[in-house]
């Protein structure tokens, strides 16, 4: 046993996605590249395999259990000694980096430096790429954040664990709903499910008698959970199709609780002798059950088996997507429901103006001088406004002012349109341009008179050709403009 431990020391946790203060990602391709293009590694499909969820719930300190499976299995070929991957019961646990207390470990993504290679059971020579990955919903991270860290490792894994403590809330579907869209906008639609394996991970499960600890107790919970029937209302049915389509294969696993050493002992390394027996049974039972050699998924995109080159240039795009400006982003509960309140209040406000413009100077509606038009406008401009601000919304005034200013910029907008209306009111202005016509027509027609008179004949039938062209001018403008007010009848009649 001592072997399997003493190999753990080979490898290191590489940043790969570096967390920058101004909460941007970053991608360090080098280290990336060091790790995937090794000429034993490159050319071999790949397993990813990553853990995520929130903060403070023992990822990482499972990610080194993983590891020394790995090492047992993959490095030293340990497979059929069953439980002795494990490990000695006074050796401190090392990998990722893991510890007690209440403020964030983990930032970014890391990669395990070693690659660990296996061959699947129709003789494939593979890769297996180990992830951790930064807990969400800490103090110092945003919506964005969060989504951008669960989105590109659930887009780049082909298991995702998904660590959840006690229990599978609604709220933890809803994280998982938001994170899994983000992820999804950031692919093109190919018609398949665009995640693969989802394993739900319940730590500290304190209700056996219910459902028991392992596999099957997780598939009752799971499915009690991800259950649609007609009597729930729209919004749980939705979001349990949205997970559904998502993954290919979706799996649950209930851990016990580790002991109070583990959770609270501020001196606990990590020695299985401080872990409860229970604890360490079900890990014996999980790690094989997600990766021994023939459980394991390979990487797939578009239905395309990866190799670990490619995930290379996966991750570079990715992260370029996720951290650059096309996909919208992602807000908080309160941010989502204020900003909601708020472009309801502005339409609503928009619309008082708009009915009262109509009553004033809407298309049936005679020509009014722009003085009065003017003041009308002010008048119900202010009318709306007062509307806004009166209206009960979320996020408070300072919140709000954006939105005022956006009502004032959209109730302009109307008014422009408004005033350009009436103006085609306007019956002297509007008729400038047939009376050019009719002038042109009533001048040809004395002008060909006079060369008429003194028998220039040719000119004259010049001149008639012009007064003969303003006239047809004129009556295809006043046909075109009959189509064009029936048309603006006939819609509002629609309306
Ligand atoms: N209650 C409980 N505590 C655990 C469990 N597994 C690990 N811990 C403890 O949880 C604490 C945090 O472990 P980490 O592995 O660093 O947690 P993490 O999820 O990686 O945390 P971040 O990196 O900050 O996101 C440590 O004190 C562990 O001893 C578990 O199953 N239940
Ligand atoms: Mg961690």
């Amino acid at each position: 046993m001592a072997e399997v431990q003493d190999d753990i020391n080979v490898g290191k946790p590489v940043p790969i996605v570096l967390a920058e203060e101004d909460h941007q990602f970053v991608l360090d391709e080098e280290a990336l590249e060091s790790i995937l293009l090794k000429d034993d590694i490159k050319d071999r499909n790949v397993v990813v395999v990553s853990v995520a969820g929130s903060y403070r719930k023992g990822k990482s300190f499972l990610m080194d259990f993983v590891l020394r499976y790995m090492k047992a299995t993959y490095h030293l070929n340990l497979i059929n000694e069953d439980a002795h991957w494990i490990g000695s019961d006074d050796k401190p646990l090392d990998g990722f980096s893991w510890r007690g207390g209440s403020d964030r470990d983990t930032t970014g993504i890391l990669m395990w430096s070693e690659v660990f290679k296996a061959t699947l059971d129709d003789g494939e020579k593979v890769a297996i790429v180990l992830l951790d990955t930064q807990g969400t919903f800490d103090s110092e991270s945003t919506v964005k954040d969060c989504a951008t860290v669960f989105a590109l490792s659930t887009l780049l894994s082909s298991i995702q664990i998904y660590n959840l403590k006690f229990n599978i809330q609604e709220d933890d579907l809803q994280h998982l709903q938001l994170f899994t869209e983000y992820g999804r906008l950031a692919l093109e639609d190919s018609g398949t499910k665009p995640f693969q394996k989802l394993q739900f991970l319940v730590r500290d499960w304190s209700f056996p008698y219910e459902a028991e600890y392992g596999a099957e107790g997780g598939k009752k919970i799971l499915d009690k959970r991800l259950q649609i029937s007609d009597k729930q209302h729209p919004e749980h049915q939705s979001l349990r199709k949205h997970i559904k389509s998502c993954f290919s294969d979706i799996g649950c696993y209930l851990m016990p609780h580790p002991g109070l050493n583990v959770a609270t002992n501020p001196n606990f390394d990590g020695k299985l002798s401080d872990i409860e027996p229970e604890f360490k049974k079900n890990l014996i039972t999980l790690i094989p059950m997600l990766l021994s050699p023939n459980k394991l998924i390979l990487k797939e995109i578009g239905g395309q088996t990866i190799k670990a080159k490619e995930l290379v240039h996966y991750f570079k795009a990715y992260i370029k997507l996720c951290t650059g400006a096309e996909l919208p982003e992602p807000k908080s509960m309160f941010d989502t429901t204020a900003e909601a309140n708020n472009l309801s209040a502005v339409a609503s406000a928009r619309e008082v103006y708009r009915h009262m413009m109509d009553t004033i100077c809407g298309g049936n509606r005679p020509y009014l001088n722009s003085n009065t038009l003017d003041i009308e406008h002010i008048r119900s401009k202010d009318i709306a406004i007062e509307q806004f601000i009166a209206k009960r919304k979320m996020g408070g005034d300072e919140f709000s002012e954006s939105y005022k200013f956006k009502l004032e910029n959209d109730i302009d907008e109307d008014f422009l349109k408004f005033k350009s209306q009436n103006e085609s009111k306007n019956v002297f202005k509007s008729a400038r341009t047939p009376a050019v016509f009719f002038s042109v027509a009533v001048a040809c027609y004395f002008i060909s008179g006079l060369f008429n008179f003194f028998g220039i004949y040719s000119v004259a039938s010049g001149i008639n050709l012009i007064m003969g062209i303003a006239l047809l001018i004129l009556i295809i403008w006043s046909y075109i403009r009959q189509v064009y007010y029936l048309n603006i009848y006939y819609l509002k009649f629609k309306k």
